[in-house]
């Protein structure tokens, strides 16, 4: 199938951007506003059981794509009743909570994840946006699932520890034997190439500029989602052109190491080679490396750099990980014990990760509840669904606030202290009430990645706590008080607020 770039349209906007002063460009777009908010007429419902908060549709849109923590949890403080409703441009968007609703969100099958994320967070890249034609003959969403599953299989999994634990290594000793780092650059930054090289292959994994190229693009296009290019989609802001331009940008890239392995005499196992085996075209291979890195990276790499933060701030559970680590070493360790620590640790069966490792799972999942208090957003597909008496009709969206769950001390007491002994049999307080542990997902839309995340962030933690003492601190090189609080407004990444930021000072005790 060929590749459509539609270059007479970028070539338009590029000349239209280059001609067109500012000035006109802002007057134009506030007549197209006015007219806008004169022109849509909310159909509110007018039901007693919903409560709508006063002021501008225009202003609660903003803040759904700005502050949306803030914003639903706010609005839902104002009011006792379950839901409440606001409109983005005309599309109704029903906030929900309570134990029945949230059932409905995660099971009922006539509810679209993907028009959700697509509409209400929309920083996936989509090679429609530049007109690329993936293989049509075939359900992209199906095909996309399958070919993750090819991607995570065990027995590839386990053939890339080494060159995953390599990565690891030579990403950490590149920053010196002691010092401090920033964990959310550092820690995203090694699950970048991790990600890289499981999904895509080892050139571009190995090239530290590919890769730093790679994330900038990453980086634009999270910047090219602003609250502006999604209410006024028309209008040729900065951050769509942007958005555009990174997506552009991404499928060269990306496409450039397609070809290069399709020239390759030597074919190696590397997933792009996989998918050239199986007959794919380069935009179909693009597309699935492209969604695996946004998918893959965003929540595994800030996650990772919390939990290595907790442990910081909680040594009697830093220690209990070491310990666990170090029986794994004993009990499951082939290799010799005069190897560097990435040889030792590669030799650790994936089984012995996936199963031998409670404390480690206890502390993702804290860490995960802790940081992962996000709002889904769901798009109604069939003609309506009726919640508690609510009726949402065909095309409109419901949101659901997990900090809901995450954060309420009914469920989780004492809610923002990191006790990852909370899920330990006895205590079980996930299952106080029906899908109230939601981080990986619920229902119909489990984390499709679960147990790639999970193995690479054991082997990161692993790496750091074995083979380094370490300490949280400011930027002033002290120990904070308290652990940082989490900017949970920030829906693609939610890194420490600004004021709280962390850093971790290091010294490398193992080789
Ligand atoms: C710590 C890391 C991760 C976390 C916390 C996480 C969390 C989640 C959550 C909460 C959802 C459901 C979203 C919703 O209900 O609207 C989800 C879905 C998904 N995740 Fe992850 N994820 C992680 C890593 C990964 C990785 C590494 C991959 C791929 C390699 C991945 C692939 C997916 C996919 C494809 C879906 C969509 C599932 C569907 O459509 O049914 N995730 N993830």
């Amino acid at each position: 199938m060929s590749v459509v770039v539609n270059s007479t349209l970028n070539d338009s906007l590029r000349d239209y951007w280059q001609q067109t002063p500012l000035s006109y460009l802002v007057v134009a777009g506030a007549a197209v506003l006015l007219s806008l908010s004169t022109a849509f007429k909310f159909p509110f419902s007018g039901d007693s059981k919903i409560y709508y908060p006063p002021g501008l549709q225009i202003v609660h849109a903003w803040k759904f794509f700005t502050k949306r923590y803030d914003f639903l949890n706010d609005t839902f403080r104002q009011t006792h009743k379950k839901f409440f409703e606001f409109y983005v441009n005309q599309y109704r968007v029903v906030a929900i909570r309570g134990e029945n609703q949230r059932k409905i969100f995660y099971t009922e099958k006539t509810l679209s994840m993907f028009q959700g994320h697509q509409f209400l967070v929309g920083a996936a890249p989509s090679l429609k946006d530049i007109n690329v034609m993936e293989d049509r003959s075939e359900d992209f969403h199906a095909a996309f699932f399958k070919r993750l599953l090819v991607v995570q299989h065990k027995d590839r999994v386990t053939t890339m520890i080494p060159a995953l634990f390599g990565h690891i290594d030579r990403h950490f000793k590149a920053l010196g034997r002691e010092g401090s780092f920033d964990p959310f650059k550092e820690t995203h930054d090694i699950i970048f190439e991790m990600t890289a090289r499981l999904a895509a292959c080892r050139e571009l994994a190995e090239d530290k500029q590919a890769i730093r190229k790679l994330i900038d693009i990453y980086l634009d296009l999270e910047h090219g989602v602003t609250a502006g290019s999604i209410l006024f989609p028309w209008f040729p802001s900065p951050s769509r052109k942007a958005k555009a331009n990174a997506t552009a940008a991404l499928y060269g890239f990306l496409n450039s190491y397609v070809e290069l392995r399709r020239k390759d005499p030597v074919t190696s196992t590397d997933t792009i080679d996989v998918f050239i085996a199986e007959g794919c075209n380069n935009p179909t291979i693009v597309a699935v490396i492209m969604n695996i890195v946004f998918a893959g990276v965003i929540n595994t790499g800030v996650n990772v750099s919390w939990a290595l933060v907790h442990l910081g701030f909680n040594p009697e559970w830093k220690e209990k990980v070491i310990v666990e680590l170090k029986s794994l070493f004993a009990e499951h360790a082939i290799s010799h014990a005069t190897d560097p620590l990435h040889i030792q640790l590669s030799s650790i069966p994936l089984n012995a990760w996936e199963t031998k490792t409670p404390v480690l799972e206890g502390v993702i999942r804290e860490t995960l509840r802790l940081t992962m208090t996000d709002a889904p957003s769901r798009r109604i597909m069939s003609d309506e669904l009726v919640l508690d008496g609510v009726v949402v009709k065909k095309g409109q969206f419901i949101t659901y606030s997990q900090a809901e769950v995450h954060l309420n001390p009914a469920i989780y007491p004492k809610p923002y202290t990191f006790d990852p002994d909370r899920y330990r049999r006895g205590r079980e307080e996930d299952k106080k009430e029906a899908f109230c542990y939601l981080a990986w997902g619920a229902g119909r839309h489990p984390c499709a990645g679960i147990k790639l995340a999970k193995l690479e962030m054991k082997m990161v933690l692993a790496m750091l706590l074995l083979g380094y003492d370490y300490h949280v601190v400011d930027e002033n090189g002290n120990y904070p008080a308290s652990a940082p609080r989490v900017d949970r407004n920030d829906c693609h990444q939610p890194r420490p607020i600004t004021q709280d930021r962390v850093y971790i000072e290091f010294k490398r005790v193992v080789e």
